[in-house]
């Protein structure tokens, strides 16, 4: 049999998934790792714990399918965005832990570009505001704070790279011609990439005084980047498929024609709504993104919201609450209310992403009377996570008419039959969750399965997308845009509290 194997490395997990050619999961393979908070605001991953987790999840996902490489016909790479990874190309060591996405600690670099340019300087050549979220300063920190890091950088004794160039680096040989590249969609969200042009922008290098040396070339989503070294399990397979992992879902979710759009629930939750081959850019708080650009000249743009707390918050609630002790327990307390009881939560930890961008908003948990209990609040939190996703699909909806007539969802929370409800509630469409609800890791499966004629063309990915449940909304429209008025207030309440 021949197959696909996709690499989705996560914020909380990477995964390995073989896919044959009718897009079935053959066998998966998943390691957890660490999460870093040295300070607050600060999130760190270990890059080489990562890269030694996606070899085991590599190796699992194979054992389990009983395949060889000799049975692969490509890998496919998908991956956490915006963290950044720095490391010494001749030994392969990395040179700091990586930043991770939701990290802040470059609030006062951005501030001050903010104060002297304006938030929105820079939206027409990259797509996005200044903010921390993005890689730019997360990459301007670390240079600043290894020793000689800028020096080294220009001579290119230090590389940097997205999560999805430090897996290639290290795929195609390391220290040994490991290639440094990456895709379109990853350098998208650096705040670094001309939009139009795909290439690095000279403008946002030199506002950031990021070295080109230490940067990887910028390759469409699915190209030959390279094979697969001699040291690893999956020796000589190429690697052909590239894409940051909300545009794999979106691109596994077959939503390739504009006003097509996806929701992924994982640690946060991101809204994509393909515009088309031009950007389209956003009056109501939105990124612009690339969607996905292909070998054979495809090329799509998206409007993006992007939600920080989401899973995180259910993690949250289990591990430093202690309300629940696993993550699909949130489901069964929530059950046991019919309601939140007036109970809303606003999941602010660091500040709001999309469609606000107040990095001033603070958590809040509003509402709470003596018949309060811990039903409540779990249900206000998966609440939560279907308004924060309410309020980033009526902004696309602001932005460019599309009618939301259903919604197309995936990702680790909506298993969570509970929560796909409330979010049709909350919606007033039907949310819609296909077979294949692993559609990231599918979605660098597709990217590179058509480079290598595995799958022969977009209209066949189209037709292997199935449906697998769709929940109906079932309060009615006066009682839904009461509990959103609800919600609206609690965010407003939240906002203004860091100084
Ligand atoms: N049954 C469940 N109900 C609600 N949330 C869940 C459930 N199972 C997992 N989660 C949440 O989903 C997230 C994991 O989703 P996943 O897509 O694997 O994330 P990522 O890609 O960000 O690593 C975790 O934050 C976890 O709290
Ligand atoms: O790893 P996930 O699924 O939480 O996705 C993280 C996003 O790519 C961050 O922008």
């Amino acid at each position: 049999m021949t197959c696909i194997v996709a690499i989705d490395q996560g914020t909380t997990s990477s995964r390995a998934l073989v896919f044959d050619e009718s897009a079935t999961v053959i066998a998966t393979g998943q390691v957890e790792h660490r999460q870093h908070f040295p300070q607050p605001g600060w999130v760190e991953h270990d890059p080489l714990e990562i890269w030694e987790n996606v070899r085991e999840s590599v190796a699992l996902a194979l054992a389990r399918a009983s395949l060889t490489r000799h049975d692969i016909a490509a890998v496919g790479i998908t991956n956490q965005r915006e963290t950044v990874v720095a490391w010494d190309p001749s030994t392969g060591t990395p040179v700091h832990p990586a930043i991770v996405w939701q990290d802040t600690r470059t609030q006062p670099l951005i501030d001050r570009l903010t104060q002297e340019h304006g938030r929105h300087a820079f939206v027409q050549e990259t797509g996005l505001p200044l903010d921390a979220y993005f890689s730019a300063s997360k990459i301007r920190w670390l240079l600043d704070h290894v020793d000689e890091g800028q020096a080294r950088a220009e001579r290119g004794e230090i590389l940097v790279g997205t999560i999805d160039s430090w897996l290639l680096w290290n795929l195609t040989g390391g220290p040994d011609g490991g290639v440094h590249a990456t895709d379109v969609t990853n350098a998208s969200r650096t705040l670094l990439m001309d939009l139009r042009n795909r290439q690095w922008s000279d403008t946002m290098l030199a506002l950031f005084d990021v070295p080109l040396a230490c940067l990887p070339d910028i390759r469409t989503s699915s190209d030959a980047f390279g094979r697969v070294s001699q040291t690893s399990l999956l020796r000589e397979v190429p690697i052909t498929g590239i894409l940051g992992d909300q545009q794999a879902a979106t691109f596994g979710q077959a939503a390739f024609a504009a006003g097509e759009s996806k929701n992924t629930y994982g640690t946060g939750n991101f809204v994509l709504l393909n515009t088309g081959s031009q950007p389209v850019f956003s009056d109501n708080g939105l990124i612009t993104t690339v969607a996905y650009e292909l070998e054979s000249g495809e090329l799509a743009y998206a409007l993006e919201g992007s939600i920080a707390v989401t899973g995180s918050l259910v993690q949250w609630l289990r591990d430093s609450l202690g309300i629940i002790s696993t993550a699909a327990e949130v489901e069964e307390l929530a059950s046991r209310v019919p309601d939140s009881g007036g109970v809303v939560l606003v999941p602010a930890f660091s500040g709001l992403l999309a469609p606000h961008w107040r990095s001033d908003a603070r958590g809040a948990i509003l509402g709470i009377t003596r018949f309060t209990n811990h039903a409540h609040i779990a249900r206000a939190a998966l609440e939560a996570v279907a308004w924060q996703s309410r309020d980033v699909l009526d902004a696309m909806v602001a932005d460019t008419g599309t009618v939301l007539t259903e919604l197309k969802v995936d990702g680790g929370m909506v298993v969570d039959d509970l929560l796909m409800q409330i979010q049709a509630d909350a919606l007033g469409v039907p949310v819609v969750r296909p077979e294949v609800a692993e559609t990231t890791a599918l979605g660098a499966a597709y990217a590179a399965g058509l480079a290598v004629g595995f799958w022969e063309s977009m209209d066949q990915l189209r037709s292997l997308w199935r449906e697998g449940a769709r929940w109906e909304p079932r309060v009615d429209s006066e009682a839904r845009e009461r509990a959103f008025a609800q919600w609206h207030k609690g965010v407003d309440r939240s906002l203004g509290w860091a100084d």
